[in-house]
């Protein structure tokens, strides 16, 4: 592909979402010089960073596809077709996705990471630059100054500055200085610690492969996905408090003997005390902001432009799916940054901070009051009247996993639903309350069970049947 008439970019950040950019932009022949901050983590022998694996669902898989790189990434990824819940009494309870085709995947984060700094690193039109971190920018003139590992600083000048450094961006934070940015951040007052179920003793998965397994317990949580070594990567989410109160071995196994006893035999009890108490629990931050862009100068992508909580495993999906929309727009306005740069903050801003809400949601209604039964139940209900009916009915959960309805979409529809079964409960509860005084009133005039009557306790049998309730 011809590069003489087309730009030179600069993207900062060779991330995940940085990575998957510079392949869509060497696609189009920009010229993309990649600046990282980290040095090649693919000559690194451990990276310490967040998570260790991610969910990957539609909208990821989409932007993989979209640069030849879903078949590569499946084939590395774990399938997981449901949710596997446990409850306090060990007991385990599936609740499939969907249909069988219906599933999200556990993949590693740093496989992810490097296949698709490979993949960007193969176009001709590709440099990565490692060990260069963005210290600040010049919008007006295109330029960037960077600092390497050995504190020398690098000034360049590019036709266009892409921000894909992380939630903490840098590029975000120059952005900030400009008048009419908007900005906002909330921390929640819960941490997430990572720990590790080994493979069992025969060196097999100690539970069952392919679902995502949690543990919901109001204000705690766990959740699980399973590795490639037959391991689990398990981060536990609880209040910073709570994770500072437990300061000695006994509290911590009390804790856990109270919370999730079925866990212990599983993580191990030396190996829970060993991390527990070296690791530290991280923050997790939901950050908003508008525009996107500067001009047709620069623009921020993935959590450098929003960043969420995890409860809805959505952030490398969403900031995947960016790639895609700034993509269509440099397509659709035929490379004019001018035109195209504006119009990707109008078109994503409405998607992206509606996926921050559906997280924060989500989160609250999970510390809140979903334990493993409501959870079973919501999940339940949710499913069946999708069985019923299929086109009115999707599960929120369906749309943002297993969809490409745009986010903001996906909350009005929740809306209508939330009306329409609110409605629904209203309107059975007074019929049902109608139905009940006719048929104490057919009861009484008949002097014997009244058809209406039968009918009423046969359906309600049914529903129950239905929900194995
Ligand atoms: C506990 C947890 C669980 C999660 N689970 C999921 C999940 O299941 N599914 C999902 O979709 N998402 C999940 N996420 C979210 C996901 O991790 C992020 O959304 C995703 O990593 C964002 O990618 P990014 O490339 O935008 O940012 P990052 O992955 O943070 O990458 C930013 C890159 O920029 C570099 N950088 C930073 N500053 C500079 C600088 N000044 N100069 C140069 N380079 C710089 C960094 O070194 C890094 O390589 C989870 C997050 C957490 C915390
Ligand atoms: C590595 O760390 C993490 C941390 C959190 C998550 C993930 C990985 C992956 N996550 C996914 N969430 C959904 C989802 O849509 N919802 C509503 C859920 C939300 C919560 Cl909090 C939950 F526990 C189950 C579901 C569920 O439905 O299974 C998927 Cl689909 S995948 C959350």
């Amino acid at each position: 592909m011809e590069t003489k008439n087309k730009k030179h970019v600069a993207v900062c950040g060779g991330g995940l979402v940085g990575a998957m950019m510079a392949c869509y932009l060497a696609k189009r022949g920009y010229k993309v010089d990649i600046y990282e901050r980290r040095s090649d983590i693919r000559l690194m022998e451990v990276v310490r960073g967040r998570s260790i694996n991610l969910a990957l669902s539609c909208r990821g898989r989409e932007a993989l596809r979209g640069v030849g790189l879903e078949d590569e990434i499946s084939k590395n990824g774990i399938p997981m077709g449901a949710r596997m819940i446990h409850d306090l009494n060990g007991q385990r309870r599936p609740i499939p996705y969907g249909t069988k085709d219906q599933y999200i995947m556990s993949i590693d984060r740093r496989l992810l990471n490097e296949a698709l700094l490979t993949a960007a690193e193969k176009y001709p039109s590709v440099r990565i630059f490692f060990s260069h971190k963005l210290l600040s920018c010049d919008f007006e003139k295109g330029e960037a100054e960077f600092c390497n590992d050995k504190g020398d600083t690098l000034r360049i000048q590019v036709d266009l500055i892409i921000g894909a450094d992380g939630a903490y961006s840098a590029l975000r934070r120059q952005m900030m200085k400009l008048r009419l940015f908007d900005y906002e951040q909330t921390y929640i007052p819960h941490g997430y610690m990572e720990l590790n179920i080994p493979p069992n003793s025969n060196n097999e998965f100690a539970m069952e492969t392919n679902y995502l397994h949690i543990w919901p317990r109001n204000e705690f949580m766990m959740i699980a996905l399973p590795n490639l070594d037959k391991s689990f990567t398990t981060t536990l989410f609880m209040p910073f408090e709570i994770f500072e109160g437990i300061d000695t071995e006994e509290k911590l196994m009390k804790f856990f003997e109270e919370r999730f006893p079925d866990a212990i035999k599983l993580l191990g009890a030396e190996e829970l005390k060993k991390t527990f108490f070296t690791s530290k629990a991280l923050p997790m931050v939901s950050i908003k902001c508008k525009p996107y862009h500067v001009g047709g100068k620069s623009v921020i992508i993935g959590d450098a432009a929003h960043s969420m909580v995890p409860f809805y495993g959505q952030g490398m999906n969403c900031g995947l799916e960016d790639c895609i929309v700034l993509n269509e727009m440099l397509e659709k306005y035929n490379d004019d940054l001018a035109k195209a740069l504006p119009e990707y903050t109008k078109m994503r801003h409405p998607d992206a901070t509606a996926m921050c809400d559906l997280a924060m949601y989500n989160y609250i209604e999970m510390r809140s009051h979903v334990n493993s039964k409501l959870f079973l139940l919501r999940k339940k209900v949710d499913n069946i009247l999708h069985m019923l009916f299929p086109r009115t009915w999707v599960p929120l959960y369906t749309m943002v996993a297993f969809t490409r309805t745009r986010y903001h979409q996906c909350i009005s529809r929740r809306e209508w639903q939330d009306k329409i079964i609110n409605q629904g409960i209203t309107m059975s509860t007074v019929g049902g309350g109608v139905g009940l005084i006719l048929g104490a009133y057919l009861l009484h005039k008949s002097g014997g069970l009244s058809p209406v009557y039968d009918f009423l306790e046969d359906s309600v049998n049914k529903v129950q049947g239905w929900l194995k309730l």
